[in-house]
């Protein structure tokens, strides 16, 4: 029997370059080994920061170092093309985190090219990646959620009359402290929490440097728990985690710095709000129509037994040692199955 050739895209022109890297990476390896190497030839695609993409030697460099290419995203790649190896390849998995990856755009392309992927389709990863888009999908599905205000970089980088009048109305609408993020970014790039006009007002400025879409939600006080969801139109949900971390709030650096973080799965909450959590997670997949696989991350206010969502994350980090593979191995499924199911998931969904 001949080989699935499975096209490993990854890079990105996103802000989660880095992670993309690390999390195709741990793919890679779950593809080629024990069953799954007589079943999957693996064949690297690179999107470089400045959105060419490479196949041959440079992506196999990449996986190997774990180093990108140093290009930039401001860059514009000289000519864009699907490589030719493209062609050979039966299934793709699309390795990319935050805009221009995760966002339907990559999707788009490999929808018009008729070559089954992993992962959500245009609507569900569009959906999926706008925090202003998907919070109004979830307030559809009755999802709860904490209070908030959308904001657009034009506003922002106005003048100065318009600036302190939306600073106010944020004040008087949300309050202290609330959370400044652009909509559509992940691993916290370009989100701040400011407690004073002050900081909101740098926090604007800054998140409107990533995006003309930006979200300031209400500070919640909360325990953060999140939950994998994996499936195309009977999404199932896994055992639910919980993530603990000393600082102010679970930045960037918190994220991908060694023993800056732990995962405590199972999470050690009633099992009625664990299973509140899996109920929720399975609604959020479905209002934003994914496909495959999703994280869905919440806030659990303890003191007053409220579940919370925050978003949803069609296509999360995904190193071994990741929330989505690990809260998978702890409900009996290990990475390298859980890879070899999203793939036939993929090939389900096309009808292949
Ligand atoms: N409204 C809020 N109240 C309290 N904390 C918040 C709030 N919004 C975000 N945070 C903090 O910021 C972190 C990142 O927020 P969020 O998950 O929305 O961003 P993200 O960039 O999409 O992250 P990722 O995709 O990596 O999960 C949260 O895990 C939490 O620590
Ligand atoms: C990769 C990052 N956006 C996550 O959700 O894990
Ligand atoms: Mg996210
Ligand atoms: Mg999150």
């Amino acid at each position: 029997m001949s080989k699935t050739r499975v096209g490993l895209l990854f890079g990105g022109r996103s802000g989660e370059h880095e992670v993309s890297i690390n999390s195709a990476r741990s793919i890679r390896q779950g593809l080629t080994s024990g069953e799954n190497s007589d079943k999957y030839e693996v064949i690297p695609f690179y999107i470089e920061k400045n959105g060419l993409w490479h196949a041959g030697d440079v992506p196999r460099q990449v996986l190997e170092t774990g180093r990108p290419l140093p290009s930039d995203t401001e860059t514009k790649a000289d000519l864009w093309r699907f490589p030719a190896e493209s062609a050979e390849i039966d299934v793709w998995f699309p390795v990319l985190h935050g805009p221009n990856g995760e966002d339907g755009t990559v999707q788009g392309l490999l929808t018009l090219a008729r070559v089954p992927f992993v992962g959500s389709g245009v609507l569900g990863s569009a959906l999926g990646m706008d925090k202003i888009a998907m919070k109004i999908a979830f307030a559809g599905a009755g999802l709860p959620q904490v209070k908030y205000k959308t904001v657009t970089r034009a506003e922002i980088w106005s003048n100065a009359c318009v600036f302190p009048k939306l600073c106010d109305e944020i004040e008087s609408e949300i309050g202290y402290p609330c959370f400044i993020k652009p909509a559509n970014l992940g691993s916290s790039v370009g989100i701040s929490k400011a407690r004073t006009r002050g900081e909101l007002e740098s926090a604007l400025d800054s998140a409107a440097s990533f995006d003309r879409r930006i979200i300031v939600e209400a500070g919640v006080t909360a325990r953060e728990i999140e939950c994998a969801v994996l499936g195309n139109d009977d999404p199932k949900a896994s055992v639910v985690g919980e993530i603990t971390f000393n600082s102010d709030f679970y930045d960037y650096e918190t994220k991908y710095t060694d023993g800056r973080s732990a995962m405590v799965i199972p999470a050690a909450i009633p099992d009625e709000i664990a299973e509140k959590v899996r109920e929720m997670a399975v609604l959020a997949f479905r209002a934003v129509d994914a496909a495959g696989l999703s994280r869905v991350d919440f806030f659990y206010v303890e003191k007053t037994g409220e579940v919370l969502i925050n978003e949803i994350n069609t296509l999360p980090g995904f190193t071994a040692f990741s929330m989505y593979p690990q809260l998978w191995k702890a409900t009996g499924l290990p990475f390298p199955e859980l890879v070899d199911r999203l793939i036939q998931l993929a090939l389900e969904r096309s009808g292949s």
